[in-house]
This record gives structure tokens, C-alpha cells and sequence, in this order.
């Protein structure tokens, strides 16, 4: 793998900062964390932000077959060419925005592994977009800044508890792989960083609609995580009343004195399920 530093100057290239173009320069490090995703030759990867290929080539001597997606399009020739060096024929690369990927086309009839050290300031929208489309996904191992992380996998009553992490933990089974420090990057980034697996429930126990109440229903709930439920819940979309939210909470069976950042995800199915059969 040729450093980062010395592809991009070759090439009269930058590393731009709106992209989160942290690259992977250390190839024990990419190698490592491609054997901790388990792959095999029977899997369908969709590698998120490819960049210069870090990660592409070492999923790509392992897996069946490589969906790399890539928004900078002056990278795409340098990661081909690299490709094409190694001649790997299992690749392909799309020059798109993840966020506007038609992922379900990507997969057709087969569940994909999602990998990508993701671009750090869209990360959490990747994620909800991959909770979305989580039918098309078996598991995913993707690399965020260790604050996001620590939040992703917070339990109920911190500080960390957010509207992600009880959204997140409603979708899939979450676990920390790894911590890798700045000095695997380049250009070194400021923050430690953390890879999570993402195990997608097989079975989804509410429709479309309730999942959407759900949603609604944390949104709501965490726009004001300092204050009661009876209070922050008249906040967000649904616009309640707050005659219904006692209501609901009552049938829910949870103290109108709670606050959202106290109710576990179980919790909050309960209290999406009152407001579904009551509006
Ligand atoms: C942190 S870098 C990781 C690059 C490479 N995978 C590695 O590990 O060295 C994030 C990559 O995501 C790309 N990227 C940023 N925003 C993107 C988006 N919306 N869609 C697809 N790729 C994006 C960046 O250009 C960059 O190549």
C-alpha cells in the first residue's frame, strides 16, 4: 500500500477536511481490521467513502465481491489504478453520495456487509440511512469518532443516552471492535476513533408505521432531555397535547416525571405503541 501522503502529492491532491478525508496510512491496522469484520469469499461488501483504498484492497482479496462508493471523484483513477495493478476484477466503484445510494438496488436479492471508515461529519446521518435500509444488511463494522461511539452505545441514564443510541439499539445488536488511535491516519485527525459491528435484528416487530411513531416518538422525547416527558414530548413533530401525553404515558406504564434520557428502548416501544393506538 503506498502511503496516502505521498498518492495524493504525486497527484497534486489534497486531503480535504468537508469530506472527512482521514486516510487510513497504516496497512497492519486496514489489514487487521478487515480480518476482525469475518468476511469470506461468499460475501457482498458495500464499502462506504473507498478514498484511496485502504480498506477496498484487503476486503477485496477476501470477499466475493466489493460495492465501493466514493463521493470525491478525483480519487476514483487512483483507486482504480490501483486495482487495476493488483488486477482485481471483484470491485466496482460508484462516484456518488452514500447518502443518496440506492442501497436495496446495490444488494438485489442478497444481504450485504457494510464496511467504511466513514466521513466523521455525516456519520450519524450514514447510520440512520443504514437503520433504514437494514433489511438489505446482514452486519456492519463502521469506524467513528470514539465521542460519536461512546454515544452510539450508551445505556439508558448518562449523559452519553441519545436520541441515536436508543434508535440505534432498537435496530441492531451493537458491540465496540477496536480503538485506533490518530497516528493511523493521514493527515492525523485531532480525535481517537472507534469501529462498532452493527448485528441487524432478523425480525422487525413493528410495521413501517409504527417504526416511523417510534422515530417520532425519540425525536420528541430527547428535544428536550433536560426536562420531564410530560414537557419535552409536546415538542417535535407530533405536536401533542398535553392531556394526550399523560394519557399515553399513563397506558405505557411510565412516570410523566421521567426524562427521556431514563427510558429504555423497551420503554419507548411501549409508549410508540400507546400513541399508534390512540391517535
Ligand atoms: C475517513 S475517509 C476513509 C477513506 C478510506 N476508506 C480509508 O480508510 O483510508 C472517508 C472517505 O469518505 C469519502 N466521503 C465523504 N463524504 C462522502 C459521501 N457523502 N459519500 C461517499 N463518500 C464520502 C471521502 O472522500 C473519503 O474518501
Amino acid at each position: 500500500m503506498t502511503h496516502p501522503g505521498q498518492l495524493l502529492k504525486q497527484r497534486k491532491l489534497y486531503a480535504g477536511k468537508e469530506l472527512g478525508q482521514n486516510f487510513l496510512s497504516n496497512p497492519d491496522t486496514a489489514r487487521i481490521i478487515v480480518e476482525k469484520t469475518g468476511i469470506s469469499k461468499e460475501t457482498r461488501v458495500l464499502e462506504i467513502g473507498s478514498g484511496l483504498g485502504a480498506l477496498t484492497i484487503p476486503i477485496a482479496r477476501i470477499a466475493y465481491h466489493v460495492t465501493a462508493v466514493e463521493k470525491d471523484s478525483r480519487l476514483i483513477p487512483l483507486l482504480q489504478q490501483e486495482l487495476d495493478t493488483e488486477g482485481f476484477k471483484n470491485v466496482e466503484i460508484i462516484n456518488k453520495d452514500v447518502l443518496k445510494l440506492d442501497i436495496a438496488e446495490i444488494a438485489k436479492d442478497n444481504k450485504l456487509v457494510v464496511i467504511g471508515n466513514l466521513p466523521y461529519n455525516i456519520s450519524s446521518q450514514i447510520l440512520f440511512r443504514l437503520i433504514e435500509k437494514r433489511t438489505c444488511i446482514e452486519k456492519a463494522f463502521l469506524m467513528f469518532q470514539k465521542e460519536l461511539a461512546n454515544r452510539i452505545i450508551a445505556p439508558p441514564g448518562g449523559r452519553d443516552y441519545s436520541r441515536l443510541s436508543a434508535v440505534v439499539q432498537y435496530a441492531a445488536q451493537v458491540s465496540r471492535v477496536a480503538k485506533i488511535g490518530p497516528s493511523s491516519f493521514f493527515p492525523k485527525p485531532e480525535v481517537d476513533s472507534t469501529i462498532l459491528r452493527f448485528n441487524f435484528f432478523e425480525t422487525k416487530e413493528f410495521n413501517l408505521e409504527q417504526e416511523k411513531t417510534l422515530f417520532n416518538v425519540i425525536k420528541a422525547a430527547f428535544s428536550k432531555r433536560r426536562k420531564s416527558l410530560k414537557n419535552s414530548m409536546t415538542g417535535g413533530e407530533f405536536k401533542f397535547e398535553k392531556a394526550f401525553i399523560l394519557k399515553v404515558l399513563e397506558s405505557a406504564g411510565i412516570d410523566s416525571q421521567r426524562r427521556a434520557e431514563t427510558l429504555t428502548v423497551d420503554e419507548f416501544k411501549a409508549l410508540a405503541l400507546a400513541i399508534w393506538k390512540k391517535r
